[in-house]
């Protein structure tokens, strides 16, 4: 018989497993954390810039940054889409609307940013705090944006200066403790609530020579030139920027320590210093509010 000239029928594979998301990780469980009273929400810029210090505990930390290592991280390109910032580093992105979830409550963070129990040190607590608590965050916080970003900065990479944009989103109701599952196949879709994101959440898991978060306050300190096209909300009158001119503000990197910075229209600056000596390695997310 001569052979058949007829193509072979394409494999279909691809475009199955394109449409199909890639299964959340299995994250290691958050612990061990120190208890909730020994966390504060720390000011370095009033309204723009906040940490809590050992949000993770170092052996966490650890246990978070092997695991990590396992992940299929994808180096960023050295030449970005037009517009995007330059940023050379390993990443892993995923959609998990149930780790995110668990970093919001289970690590003590929605407490200290909704205010709660004792800790504060002055931001969340004042006079009208629910007012103030809204002005801060931008509303009214429903919690993490399910969009986790995991970065890797090895010696030599960096995250060029640039600003973080808000983005919108519709934010996942809380999963429900119970095993039962929802009453009808709607109530998941139906409650999703449209959201923003407010502010930056950067997690440092390691500490290394370089790899500051570093932010300029004015426009006049940017240090590659590169001028915003973006119109700069109320960030030139922020107290540091007497005369329109203010030091460089260097977060420098501490095991464990959360780093909260406001973002869109009111966002400063900012980029990830090169990483010299060491691993830097980060979870990334963003605090959401109701739209
Ligand atoms: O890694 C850093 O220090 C900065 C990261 C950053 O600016 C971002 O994720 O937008
Ligand atoms: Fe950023």
């Amino acid at each position: 018989m001569p052979p058949s000239k007829k193509k072979p029928p394409k494999p279909t594979t691809t475009t199955t497993s394109r449409s199909t998301p890639p299964p959340p990780p299995n994250w290691p469980p958050l612990t061990p954390l120190l208890p909730t009273s020994s966390l504060s929400l720390q000011t370095v810029l009033p309204s723009q810039i906040l940490t809590i210090p050992h949000l993770f505990t170092p052996t966490l930390c650890k246990t978070y940054v092997s695991f990590l290592s396992t992940l299929p991280l994808v180096t960023t390109p050295a030449n970005p889409k037009k517009g995007d910032a330059v940023r050379v580093n390993d990443r892993f992105q995923i959609e998990d609307k149930v780790f995110a979830e668990r970093l919001w409550e289970g690590t003590g963070l929605r407490g200290l940013v909704l205010g709660e129990g004792e800790g504060e040190d002055g931001e969340g607590e004042e006079e009208g705090g629910e007012e103030k608590r809204r002005e801060l965050w931008g509303g009214d916080v429903l919690g993490l944006n399910p969009n986790i970003r995991i970065y890797r900065y090895t010696p030599g990479q960096h995250f060029a200066p640039h600003y973080d944009d808000s983005n919108t989103l519709s934010f996942p109701p809380p999963t429900t403790t119970t095993t039962s599952p929802p009453r009808t196949s709607t109530a998941l879709t139906h409650h999703l609530i449209p959201a923003l994101t407010t502010w930056t959440l950067l997690l440092y898991l390691t500490s290394c020579v370089g790899g500051e978060t570093v932010f300029y306050p004015s426009s006049q300190d940017e240090p590659t030139g590169k001028k915003s096209k973006k119109k700069k909300g109320k960030e030139g009158s922020s107290s540091v920027g007497v005369g329109g001119r203010s030091e460089p503000i260097v977060c420098e990197m501490e095991v464990g320590m959360a780093l909260l910075h406001r973002h869109g229209r009111e966002c400063l600056l900012h980029e990830g210093r090169e990483v010299r000596e060491g691993v830097k390695w980060v979870i990334r997310s963003d605090v959401c509010v109701r739209r």
